[in-house]
């Protein structure tokens, strides 16, 4: 099911929280929203959803529009809200029962809907608790759960992991890879890593407006700009620095380390050095003992985009 969102702004009083954004998602990809505090995030989710109106703007979901027919629109999302409200009063299975009903899903099928979201999710085990003598990275399972209950074709999770310990964090990233495979996906979070493990591409949203999109390696590209690399040429040292600088890709060499003869080499803009650095080691008869590139981090380019 693909996602079109055209031109979105939402504007709370005086303030745009989404301002006029337009993207496309595919059917089957996995997309994390990735913005700081306040962002505009769940705002965008919220009007993905039809939890919330736009200001302006529309999105389709294989065409049919949240403006116009919100209801079918609803049909064919699952949603996790930020919070992950949920009634704690309540055992899992009633708890799921109760959502199938919500979402309209036919009697007779519902019993096998709970026992397949209770053993996608990984609830089998604590399945006769009540939601409040769960813990918070099970509740999460539930929320996904009940996201899931009506089958739809697209899951909508915002900050899934927010608050689990770092194993819960694990299991709640296979599941999202598990339910990736079949679902379109958009996901939320404020931390890099988390989006890095889970999607197929990111969306950089900062004071509502998209500031990157692409899969990580796409924007760490974008920053690299120049190449940068570590090399250490065994050979005479003036003359190996000096040979590096003649190579016509070569915009800058710096010594990192004299003694151990480490040298980093910028490359012009768009220009590689390694084969060159290579096959001038040979011809000279030189050994190129390292040659690796700095990777630019996607901290770095978040903080870039963000700051
Ligand atoms: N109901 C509301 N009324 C007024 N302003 C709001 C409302 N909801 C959100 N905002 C404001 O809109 C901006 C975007 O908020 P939003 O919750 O979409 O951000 P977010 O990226 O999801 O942030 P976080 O990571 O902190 O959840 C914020 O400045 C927020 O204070």
């Amino acid at each position: 099911m693909s996602i079109v969102v055209e031109n979105l702004t939402k504007q709370y009083g005086v303030q745009k929280a989404v301002n006029n954004i337009s993207f496309e998602i595919k059917t089957g990809e996995v997309v994390g929203f990735l913005g700081p505090n306040g962002a505009g995030k769940s705002t965008t989710m919220k009007m993905i959803t039809c939890y919330m109106s736009p200001s302006a703007g529309n999105i389709l979901l294989d065409g049919i529009s949240v403006l116009d027919q919100p209801e079918e629109v609803k049909k064919k999302i699952g949603y996790l809200p930020e919070n992950n409200p949920l009634y704690t009063d309540m055992p899992i299975v009633e708890y799921l029962k109760f959502a199938a009903e919500i979402q309209g899903v036919e009697k007779t099928l519902i019993p096998s809907r709970i026992a397949e979201m209770i053993e996608m999710c990984g609830l089998s085990v604590e399945k006769h608790k009540k939601i409040s003598e769960l813990s918070k990275g099970y509740r999460q399972r539930v929320g996904i759960a009940q996201a899931m209950i009506h089958d739809p074709e697209v899951l909508i999770l915002d900050e899934p992991t927010t608050g689990l310990d770092p194993n819960q964090i694990i299991e709640i990233r296979k599941l999202i890879k598990k339910l990736g495979k079949e679902k379109t996906v958009i996901l939320s979070s404020h931390i890099l890593s988390e989006v890095e493990a889970t999607c197929d591409r990111i969306l950089i949203i900062n004071r509502g407006n998209i500031v990157a999109d692409g899969s990580s390696e796409n924007l760490r590209q974008q920053a690299q700009g120049q190449e940068i690399l570590t090399v250490c040429i065994e050979g005479p040292k003036q003359e190996v620095e000096s040979a590096l600088r003649d190579l016509a890709s070569v915009e800058k060499v710096s010594v990192l380390d004299h003694k151990q003869g480490f040298l980093q080499v910028q490359s012009k803009p768009d220009k590689e050095s390694r084969k060159v650095i290579f096959d001038m080691c040979v011809a000279k008869n030189w050994y190129l003992l390292e040659m690796t590139g700095i990777e630019t981090r996607l901290e770095d380019v978040f903080r870039d985009l963000t700051n």
